[in-house]
């Protein structure tokens, strides 16, 4: 398990801003093996700061970073994949050396370097692009061979910052099958994105990072059970004033109400659509991820 404990960082201010900027105010999480965890923050909550920690690139000025219940060493590091917020490639690389190579530094051999860059190079679509350089690369292509050299040597933890960012709908699917791929064998998987749908789908557990804490956490069903539940009622062809009494808000379009409500008692609120008109829908509205986001960070 990698656990992430109380990290507290400031970062040093200049002469506007003397007292610096408190980045992390004491973020912990933790993540299994075969878990695959989104962590979302407005921009500036402190995740890219949070990953510099992991992987050794910053330091905390407090707190911990523990992988299989020991603190973690510049060699579990090695194992690990990581794609950083600043991407760092050699532009004049051909893309398949470029995989090819960071999977030598990480310790494979010459063939199993290039079995598995082709690999990689085939599951993100970049077969064709084996012998472009770097800076020939369009940035999804380029994304997509950075996240090649995360993934080559087969690392025990992957910590991703914004790894689908910039990408086209087929590479996304193309890398959330490996990322899964990768978790099922075991793999604990962090990656932040803004993009909470995906997050949503993909992820076992969610982190909510808000000015450097961590103001929600767990799997997005626990999110939602803590939120408040919303009933929708949809009635056709009811008369006006059906629902005067009952708590929540009614909208018409045409000859459509539909009844929101947070609260009040659901038997009474169904016998009273009943009688008003022809039920359409009654049930209650799961909050989706960016709901419960807006709701966390507000
Ligand atoms: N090297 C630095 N020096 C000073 N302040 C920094 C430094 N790096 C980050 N910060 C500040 O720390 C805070 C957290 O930044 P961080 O990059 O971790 O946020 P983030 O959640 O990754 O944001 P985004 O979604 O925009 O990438 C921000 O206020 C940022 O301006």
């Amino acid at each position: 398990m990698l656990e992430i404990s109380e990290l507290r960082k400031r970062f040093a201010g200049g002469p506007d801003s003397p007292e610096g900027k408190l980045a992390l105010d004491g973020i912990s999480f933790a993540v299994r093996p075969g878990e695959m965890f989104g962590f979302v923050g407005a921009n500036g909550a402190g995740k890219t700061t949070t990953m510099r920690i992991v992987m050794g690139v910053l330091k905390a000025d407090s707190g911990s970073v523990s992988w299989q219940g020991r603190p973690l060493t510049y060699t579990d590091r090695q194992k690990f994949g990581y794609m950083p917020e600043e991407r760092g490639l050699y532009q004049k690389m051909r893309a398949g050396e470029q995989i090819e190579y960071f999977g030598r530094l990480h310790g494979l051999s010459q063939s199993a370097a290039k079995q598995a860059a082709d690999d990689l190079l085939q599951r993100l679509g970049l077969t064709e692009r084996r012998n472009s350089s770097v800076e020939s690369l369009s940035l999804g292509n380029q994304q997509r061979v950075q996240l090649a050299v995360a993934l080559v040597h087969e690392p025990e933890v992957l910590i991703l910052d914004e790894p689908f960012s910039g990408l086209d709908p087929i590479a996304v699917d193309a890398l959330a099958t490996v990322l899964q791929e990768r978790c099922r064998g075991g793999v604990p998987v962090i990656f932040s994105s803004h993009q909470l749908e995906l997050v949503e789908r993909l992820c076992d557990s969610v982190g909510i990072v808000s000015a450097g804490r961590m103001v929600a956490s767990g799997t997005v069903e626990d999110l939602r059970a803590a939120e408040s539940r919303t009933l929708r009622v949809v009635v056709r062809e009811a008369l006006p004033g059906w629902a005067d009494g009952l708590p929540g808000e009614v909208s018409v379009t045409g000859d459509r109400h539909v009844l929101l409500t947070t609260h009040g008692d659901d038997q009474e609120i169904l016998r009273r659509a009943v009688k008003a008109g022809r039920v359409e829908h009654f049930g209650v509205q799961q909050p989706s991820l960016t709901e419960i986001f807006k709701e966390a960070v507000a």
